[in-house]
């Protein structure tokens, strides 16, 4: 495991008496986020789900909000921009935006937790306009284009 970055995080009005973000376990990927509201998500529908809380992460890093597991499996709740991006200039409520895939109405109360919070470094790209493309065995090929 890499030494963990330092993250400064601000527990908005809302967010008081929530617990930050937390590592469930020794070996857990992700920090557990609850949500600062009650709601409940129809099937179908979609929502940014509050959490109660802003952060500054460190330039060059940026926060994936990634699904739960369970939630998905169980309820067919899961983020649905998944992997969302927190950018690290971002200083507003980091926000999960779950949606309901489910037969069922979906009920969140303030502190259940509903998404994960995973932290990872950012490789940015220069692009390079060019003419023409080096060749190789797949081509053009995709989407299936090697069997099954
Ligand atoms: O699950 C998410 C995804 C994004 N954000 C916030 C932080 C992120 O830095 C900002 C912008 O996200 P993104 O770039 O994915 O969305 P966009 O539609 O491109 O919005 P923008 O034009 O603001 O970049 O929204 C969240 O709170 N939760
Ligand atoms: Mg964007």
């Amino acid at each position: 495991m890499l030494p963990p970055i330092r993250i400064a995080i601000l527990r908005l009005p809302h967010g008081e008496g929530l617990p930050l973000p937390a590592y469930a376990t020794a070996g857990a990927a992700g920090m557990d986020v609850v949500a600062a509201e009650d709601l409940t998500i129809a099937p179908g529908a979609r929502h940014a789900v509050a959490t109660g809380f802003a952060m500054a992460i460190p330039e060059g890093f940026e926060v994936q909000v990634r699904p739960r597991s369970g939630l998905a499996l169980k309820h067919g709740v899961t983020c649905l921009n998944t992997p969302g991006t927190i950018d690290s200039d971002y200083r507003g409520e980091v926000k999960v935006i779950l949606a309901n895939l489910g037969a069922d109405p979906f009920v969140i109360a303030r502190g259940d937790r509903i998404a994960q919070l995973v932290p990872a470094p950012v490789q940015r790209a220069e692009l390079e306009e060019t003419a023409s493309l080096d060749e190789t065995a797949r081509g053009a090929g995709g989407f299936g284009s090697t069997g099954r």
